[in-house]
């Protein structure tokens, strides 16, 4: 025992006796990762804070979260002070379905006309922007706007929206609107060749140091719940299914077809899109991604 040990270990008691304050998207995306918290029991040791990306991003950034999802591009900006947990994300390798451009008339007309951007997303939006100056050649006038497609759509030509809504408008909406779709997922892809992550899990560093034990715990419970997810998603779309507008195989569909893993690929993709975007969203370098280490 050196002369700090029992100091560490009165700072451990106190700092960590709280259960660590985890984010939550709002979206039926994130979904798979946190259904399996509940067999797990592990729902019972994490103090959950259910909101849209756009406000997690910000609150694990300020230090009202310890560990939680954030929007990819607010990772970039912020990565420093974050440290990434392997093998879990809401990314896609090929369409996504719920991160789309939908747009009243083709892609290339977009130059100069008005295209809605869904005040929820950090990093679709950025995407968007970059494929449609990089692949179509257009430069339109963005602005904010509530993530809503109808409104979007009477404000302006066009619409970056993602989760629930998108989904939506990738199933029915619009087909029934005679709108243009464009999946944001499957652009990155055939223009890359590489998956996109839209969401990466990070802890805060600060924490990681206060209380590395609940940062591997939870990590560890994030995994084992999105593989239970998975194993059993018929029995996850159907349960989802009686509290919302999607029918469980639409559902199951969709917990298959999005990505929420993250490997080499996906950091290879990561790196690309900084590499990419970073002019754009004031990220000049791309960053070194800090990867939470193995316990040994
Ligand atoms: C796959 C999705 O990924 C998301 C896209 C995000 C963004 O664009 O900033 C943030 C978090 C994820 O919810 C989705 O929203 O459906």
């Amino acid at each position: 025992m050196d002369d700090n040990s029992g100091a560490r270990l009165e700072a451990h008691l106190t700092q960590c006796r709280r259960r660590p304050r985890v984010g939550h998207i709002q979206f039926l995306n994130c979904l798979p990762i946190y259904w399996g918290l509940v067999s797990s029991g592990a729902i019972l040791d994490m103090e959950l804070v259910k909101h849209s990306p756009d406000v997690l991003s910000n609150l694990l950034v300020a230090g009202d979260l310890d560990i939680g999802p954030i929007s990819l591009v607010e990772y970039l900006r912020n990565a420093d002070d974050l440290v990434v947990l392997p093998d879990v994300a809401v990314g896609s390798d090929g369409p996504v379905t719920s991160c789309n451009l939908v747009s009243k008339v083709p892609f290339e007309a977009l130059d100069g006309a008005r295209v809605a951007l869904g005040s929820t997303s950090r990093t679709t939006v950025e995407l968007a922007q970059l494929i449609l100056r990089e692949k179509y050649g257009v430069r339109p006038d963005y602005f904010p706007c509530a993530p809503d497609l109808e409104l979007m759509l009477r404000e302006g030509d066009a619409g970056v929206i993602i989760g629930d809504p998108a989904l939506r408008a990738w199933l029915y909406d619009a087909r029934r609107l005679d709108a243009h779709l464009l999946d944001l997922g499957q652009a990155w892809k055939d223009w890359t060749g590489l998956p996109m992550v839209f969401a990466v899990w990070a802890v805060r560093r600060e924490y990681l140091e206060r209380c590395p034990d609940i940062v591997h715990e939870v990590h560890a419970a994030f995994l084992r719940s999105r593989d239970i997810s998975l194993e059993h998603v018929d029995k996850v779309a159907r349960q989802v299914e009686r509290w919302e507008q999607f029918p469980a195989a639409e559902l199951e569909d969709y917990f298959t077809t999005l990505d929420f893993s993250l490997g080499e690929r996906q950091l290879e993709g990561v790196r690309e899109f900084a590499r990419r975007v970073g002019p754009q969203i004031g990220v000049p370098e791309v960053p070194e991604i800090a990867l939470l280490g193995a316990r040994v």
